[in-house]
Order: structure tokens, then C-alpha cells, then sequence
């Protein structure tokens, strides 16, 4: 995946930056392993999921000068301060599309480290237009950062993020089913 050209208004920490060196993969696409039951189910996604009824409904909608594209609405049950979406609701989304991003290095991420900028205020009604993009991978690490912007796709930015993502087993899901008694069946009963 190439670094898109987007400017940013301040850097990440120091946790969230690539090393220099470090290599920007294309993006492959999922991994094979990420289709087996354990991964390929994300209804119940509190991002993304269709059946997640609170959730945000995040629809992924391609893929873009190797940015990953996607949009949700800021509906009513959304918001934090009356008429405004909430911070975690926006941190939430660009966990989502920075999950996202990760997925399409082909390898099994999970957010180690979240950081989020909030510039402009996002008012419920609005669709959030959000990108993101892989700086590096460096071993297990993976640095991502993106953006979501309001009034279309080429509106003000209102949120930033940076983030580092780990690459974990196919266990790192199992294990704490199996500890707290989830199945995998579970979800069709
Ligand atoms: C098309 C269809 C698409 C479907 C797409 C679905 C997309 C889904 C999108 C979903 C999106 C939602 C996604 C979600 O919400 S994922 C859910 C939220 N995240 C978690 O639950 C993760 C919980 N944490 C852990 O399990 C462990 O702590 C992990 C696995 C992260 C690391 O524990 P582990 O024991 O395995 O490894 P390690 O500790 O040796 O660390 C390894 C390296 O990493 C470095 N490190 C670690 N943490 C940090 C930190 N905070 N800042 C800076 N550095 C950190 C560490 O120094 C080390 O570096 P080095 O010493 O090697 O240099």
C-alpha cells in the first residue's frame, strides 16, 4: 500500500510512527486464514456489523490512492453534547476504518495503540467520510493513520488518527472464548 499524499496538521507520538526504513506493503487483500469461521464474521460488529443495532453501520466503500474508504451516519442515538457526535463514537469509527486498512496487509491485527485528534465539532445528520492508509510495518507492528471528513469526502477534516496495530494468532480470538464460555455456534442459536 503506498502512502497517500494527505497533510497533516501534527504529528503522531512517537508510538504511532513508523521507523524510518520501515516498509509500506500493497495491499493483498485478506489472508485466506482471515476467512475461517472465527474471522469471517463480522454481522455482530459494533462498527460495522448489519445486526449490531446500535452500532455505527460503518460501510466500507473501496479503496482509493491506497487509502481505504468508508462512511457512516451520525444518527441521533450517536451523539454525545446534544446534536453532536460523540468522541468515542469517533474514535470507534477510526478503530474501524484503521482495522480496516490493517486487514488489507493480508495478516490477523488488533489495535495496540489508539491515538485521536478531534478538530471540528461533527454534527448528528452528517455522514462521516473517513480514510485510512498503512505508513509502515516493522515485524508484528503495523502504523496506520487516517482521517474522517464532514460535507463530503473532500470536506473539512473533523477527526485524525495514528495508530499501531498487532499482529496476533488465530488464538488471540479463540482463547478468550473458550475462557469465558462463548461458541462460535453461538451467534446461529
Ligand atoms: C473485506 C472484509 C473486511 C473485514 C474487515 C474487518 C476489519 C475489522 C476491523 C476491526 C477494528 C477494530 C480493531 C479492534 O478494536 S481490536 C480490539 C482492541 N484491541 C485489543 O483488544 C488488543 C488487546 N491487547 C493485546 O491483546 C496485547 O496487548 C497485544 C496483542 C496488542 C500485544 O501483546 P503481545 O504479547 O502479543 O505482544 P507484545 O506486548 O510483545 O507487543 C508486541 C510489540 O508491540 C508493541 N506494543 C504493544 N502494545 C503497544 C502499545 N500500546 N503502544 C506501543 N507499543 C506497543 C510492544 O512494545 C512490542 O514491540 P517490540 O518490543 O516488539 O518492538
Amino acid at each position: 500500500m503506498t502512502t497517500p499524499s494527505v497533510q497533516r496538521s501534527g504529528p503522531a507520538s512517537s508510538r504511532t510512527t513508523a521507523p524510518a526504513g520501515a516498509a509500506v506493503p500493497a495491499p493483498s487483500g485478506p489472508d485466506p486464514r482471515l476467512t475461517s469461521a472465527v474471522m469471517a464474521d463480522y454481522r455482530g460488529c459494533f462498527g460495522c456489523g448489519e445486526e449490531a443495532a446500535g452500532g455505527l453501520r460503518l460501510r466500507r466503500t473501496g479503496v482509493d490512492d491506497g487509502a481505504v474508504t468508508a462512511e457512516f451516519d451520525v444518527r441521533a442515538e450517536l451523539q454525545g453534547a446534544p446534536g453532536l457526535a460523540h468522541g468515542g463514537v469517533l474514535a470507534t469509527a477510526m478503530d474501524e476504518v484503521l482495522g480496516t486498512a490493517a486487514w488489507l496487509l493480508g495478516k490477523r491485527y488488533v489495535t495496540g495503540r489508539l491515538e485521536t485528534d478531534y478538530l471540528a465539532p461533527v454534527p448528528v445528520g452528517s455522514t462521516v467520510h473517513l480514510r485510512a492508509w498503512c505508513t509502515g510495518v516493522d515485524g508484528r507492528k503495523a502504523y496506520l493513520e487516517g482521517e474522517g471528513r464532514v460535507g463530503g469526502p473532500d470536506g473539512p477534516v473533523a477527526v485524525r488518527a495514528a495508530a499501531l496495530f498487532v499482529e496476533v494468532p488465530e488464538e488471540h480470538f479463540t482463547r478468550e472464548r473458550v475462557k469465558h464460555g462463548h461458541s462460535t455456534k453461538e451467534r446461529a442459536n
